[in-house]
């Protein structure tokens, strides 16, 4: 990893040291994606197969996984991993379910109420990647919000194995969070099955989860047809920031950088401290790290794209991170807790020594899909608010609509809107002929 000093940057170089390796939205990318679309569109199932054989090198004859497939997950995996995966449904269950919305309701003025309820979205569609690694944990940070939220339709797909078959951590974690619906499909046509709907696969309203370029860039074609389905947010290669003082361990540093550089050849880790020993210490402890990992070829590339930077003290290091915008930042400094107000664009941020970032991956509670390319400065992760609609109500008594109708009909009439006027003009009449306005 090579180290930068940000204060000898020009503003361009600034700019490289924390650009992020492109997403590929090249044409290319987008007119192929394009295409896998239309083939679902139209011919659904059979599309499925045939891109599945295409890209995954897997031929099946049903795209959905079976009840006897289930229940020969249920008993292949050990006791040790039915427990792990418990202990993250209990504590992400416990988080999200905190997060349930309370009701609103106001009288805006006399006679004029307004509320707010939540319905869960009926129909979701999940996406559990699976190009290099299987993902169980993605089906908890998936499944459980949704199960919480009450999403009566709960649709998962993921990529076959080699063999044709799913993981089988994934199928107990799917029925283990309320998933019963679980659909061997992997990149675009997932995306593209999910939003239309195929013969087996049912269409939902909106998609979550994250994925390579390919899921992406689908997910942000399908949402541009009204037929289409929504999605949550562009959820792409892992990334970290970490902010590091001279208190810092370089091995825990060093761990945490590689944990999201293992993930894929396009991830990407950044470390920004105000110690320049520190930034030499995390260098060599990267490698040795490295050389043991049994994804190290993957890990090395994506390092190829992850950089030290060294500031002048940890305000600009905060500075940094906020025009960064990282999926994860762990700050690794003395009393973190006093650095929290300071930080405003983060995925998901991880505070002490004793807190790595692979147990918001895991366990801990929080969700571990967030946004990344930098747009958490704008969108958050995912919670229980991503799988809730929130809908609107109003109620007016005669003497509400007596209070606030003038108003309305002036407002109408500066828009032009005779019709709008006359909805609540019609109203007032009747009630003026009834003695009740005047
Ligand atoms: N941001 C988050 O919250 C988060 C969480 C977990 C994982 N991730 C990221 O998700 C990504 C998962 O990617 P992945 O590739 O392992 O799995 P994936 O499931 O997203 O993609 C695999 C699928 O891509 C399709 N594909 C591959 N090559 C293709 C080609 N040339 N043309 C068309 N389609 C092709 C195949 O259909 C295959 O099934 C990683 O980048 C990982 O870092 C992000
Ligand atoms: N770090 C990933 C999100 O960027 C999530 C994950 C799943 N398994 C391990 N990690
Ligand atoms: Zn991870």
């Amino acid at each position: 990893m090579k180290i930068f000093n940000w204060s000898d940057l020009n503003s361009e170089e600034q700019a490289f040291v924390l650009s992020r390796p492109a997403l590929d939205q090249s044409a290319s990318v987008s007119e192929k994606v394009a295409q896998i679309i239309s083939q679902v569109r139209q011919n659904g199932d059979e599309a499925v197969k045939a891109l599945t054989e295409t890209f995954d090198g897997v031929t099946l004859d049903h795209l959905a996984v079976s009840p006897a497939e289930f229940e020969d997950a249920e008993s292949s995996i050990s006791a040790r991993s039915r427990e792990a995966i418990l202990t993250a449904i209990e504590n992400v269950s416990k988080f999200h379910e905190v997060q349930k919305p309370s009701s609103i309701s106001i009288e805006t003025m006399p006679g004029v109420t307004c509320r707010r309820e939540a319905r869960p979205i009926e129909r979701v569609g999940l996406y559990v990647p699976g190009g290099t690694a299987p993902l169980p944990s993605t089906v908890v940070m998936l499944g459980v919000p949704a199960t919480i939220a009450g999403c009566p339709l709960k649709v998962l797909c993921t990529p076959p194995r080699k063999d044709g078959s799913i993981d089988p951590h994934i199928l107990v974690a799917a029925k283990l969070t309320g998933i019963d619906q679980v659909y061997k499909a992997g990149g675009a046509q997932a995306i593209a099955a999910m939003a239309f709907g195929t013969g087996s696969i049912p269409s939902v309203s909106k998609i979550f989860g994250p994925g390579n370029t390919w899921v992406t860039e689908a997910k942000l074609q399908v949402a541009k047809d009204p037929a289409g389905a929504m999605y949550d947010m562009p959820a792409g290669p892992s990334e970290v920031m970490v902010i590091a003082d001279e208190n810092a361990s370089p091995d825990f540093i060093a761990s945490d950088l590689l944990s999201q550089a293992e993930h894929g050849v396009d991830s990407q880790s950044i470390l920004v401290t105000n110690s320049k020993h520190i930034a030499e210490q995390v260098v060599e402890a990267v490698m040795t790290q490295l050389s043991q990992l049994s994804r190290k070829d993957i890990a090395a590339i994506a390092l190829e794209k992850s950089r030290i930077i060294t500031t002048d003290n940890l305000s600009e290091a905060l500075a940094i991170s906020n025009r960064y915008g990282p999926e994860h930042l762990i700050i690794q400094v003395t009393d973190p807790e006093s650095w929290t107000s300071k930080i405003h664009n983060a995925g998901s941020v991880f505070l002490g020594p004793w807190s790595p970032e692979s147990v918001g991956d895991y366990a801990s509670g929080t969700n571990h899909v967030l946004p990344t390319y930098g747009y958490a400065k704008a969108v958050s992760g995912l919670s229980l608010d991503s799988f809730l609609k929130q809908v609107t109500f109003q109620n007016l008594s005669a003497e509400g609509l007596c209070s606030l109708g003038p108003t309305v009909e002036h407002l109408a009439e500066l828009e032009g809107l005779d019709a709008h006027k006359n909805a609540v003009s019609i109203r007032l009449q009747q009630l003026k002929g009834k003695g009740l306005s005047s």
